[in-house]
């Protein structure tokens, strides 16, 4: 598959090979989609302005967050149910990220248990994984969770905050696209069912959630919290009271609220919020090394990716996905050798402009 060069090339693929019910579900958004394409088109209306002739001819991307490393600053988005996409399911996500040297958010809706998602990162030579968690409203199975985490070894926990009950996504409601085919299951749920005729808990979303909750989740971890999903700066704020070590702004890929702004647009404001008090990270609509660009220099110190990953996978396993990557990393360094900078850090919010 080394004949596809973009990342849109791999949503082609990807929709070649897929059941159209698992292309939709990856590939589609809330409600009318807009914020969907508002999140590729907020990049298109953003414009780089380069500086020449600074005599940096050599470039790093290598990134620090938290307590983890990168050898760049874009790392895997949490998604759902990799085993839809390729048979190895998020073990073949693990060993990509690990080749690229990155971090893997591994979800809570993985059909891989977390343990062996991380002993897959680490056989593939490193790359750290972070685990993203639903809050329960129960805590003693909130709890179960994270100490499955980090007995794995994760770095970090992202807790997503978007989702008190789940977006609509009319192309699902059309398809009947409900539940995971026979065989596939939440792997980090397994046991926690109570019933033993339903061994493998339901993620529980709920609108009862509040910060009380982050509270209780800041009491029984050391690990740092990441929050993900916030959109207004005030709700930034919120969490880094409320123990939150990043912030990452998100809508969820569009898959939330439909009619949420694009992130790249919301994201001046939280770092503004936020300032320089905890790094920001940001994800949704990201397929080009120039819109990494674009985030970097409005404030974030990191970005992530989730379709573009899951077409690789679907397009050509571990392969396709380590090609995505690669992909990133190749059109990130090219842009900034074009800008006249020799790192991430050097952007700054006048490297952008906004197109009239
Ligand atoms: C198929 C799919 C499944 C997802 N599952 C989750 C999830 O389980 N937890 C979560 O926090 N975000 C989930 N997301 C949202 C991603 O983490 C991320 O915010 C989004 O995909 C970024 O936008 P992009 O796909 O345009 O890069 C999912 C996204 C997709 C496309
Ligand atoms: C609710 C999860 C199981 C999946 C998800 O977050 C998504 O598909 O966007």
């Amino acid at each position: 598959m080394n004949t596809l060069i973009t990342i849109r090339e791999y949503e082609t693929a990807a929709r070649a090979v897929l059941d159209p019910v698992h292309f939709d579900y990856v590939s589609g958004g809330a409600r009318d989609e807009v914020t969907l394409r508002e999140n590729e088109a907020a990049y298109a209306r953003l414009a780089l302005l380069p500086r020449v002739l600074r005599g940096n001819p050599k470039r790093t991307l290598e990134t620090r967050l938290l307590n983890s490393r990168a050898s760049m600053p874009i790392i895997l988005s949490p998604t759902a149910f990799h085993k839809l996409m390729t048979g190895d399911g998020e073990l073949a996500t693990a060993r990509a990220a690990a080749a690229a040297d990155t971090i893997m958010i591994t979800g809570m809706a993985a059909t891989v248990a977390v343990a062996d998602v991380v002993a897959a990162a680490r056989a593939a030579g490193g790359g750290d994984v972070w685990f993203q968690l639903y809050l329960q409203t129960r805590n003693d199975i909130t709890a179960e969770i994270v100490s499955r985490a980090t007995d794995a070894g994760v770095t970090a926990v992202v807790v997503t905050v978007d989702s008190p009950v789940l977006g609509a996504g009319d192309r699902n409601i059309r398809n009947g696209f409900t539940d995971l085919p026979p065989g596939l299951a939440c792997e980090n749920l397994r046991g926690l069912g109570g019933d033993p005729t339903d061994r493998v808990r339901s993620i529980e979303l709920s609108a009862e959630l509040s910060w009380e909750h982050l509270d209780r989740l800041r009491a029984l971890t050391e690990l740092p919290i990441v929050l993900k999903g916030t959109a207004h700066p005030d709700d930034a704020r919120l969490g880094i009271e409320h123990g939150a070590d990043a912030i990452m702004v998100s809508n969820h890929g569009g898959r939330q609220l439909d009619g949420i702004p694009a992130t790249v647009d919301l994201l001046p404001d939280v770092v503004a919020a936020v300032d320089g008090r905890v790094p920001v990270l940001v994800d949704g609509g990201i397929r080009r090394g120039t819109d990494v660009a674009k985030a970097l220099a409005l404030g974030a110190s990191a970005i992530g990716i989730g379709r573009p990953i899951m077409w690789g996978l679907a397009a050509a396993g571990e392969q396709g996905a380590r090609n995505v990557l690669e992909i990133l990393r190749s059109e990130l360094d090219h842009t900034l050798a074009l800008l006249g900078v020799e790192s991430p850090a050097e952007l700054g919010s006048d490297w952008v402009v906004t197109k009239p």
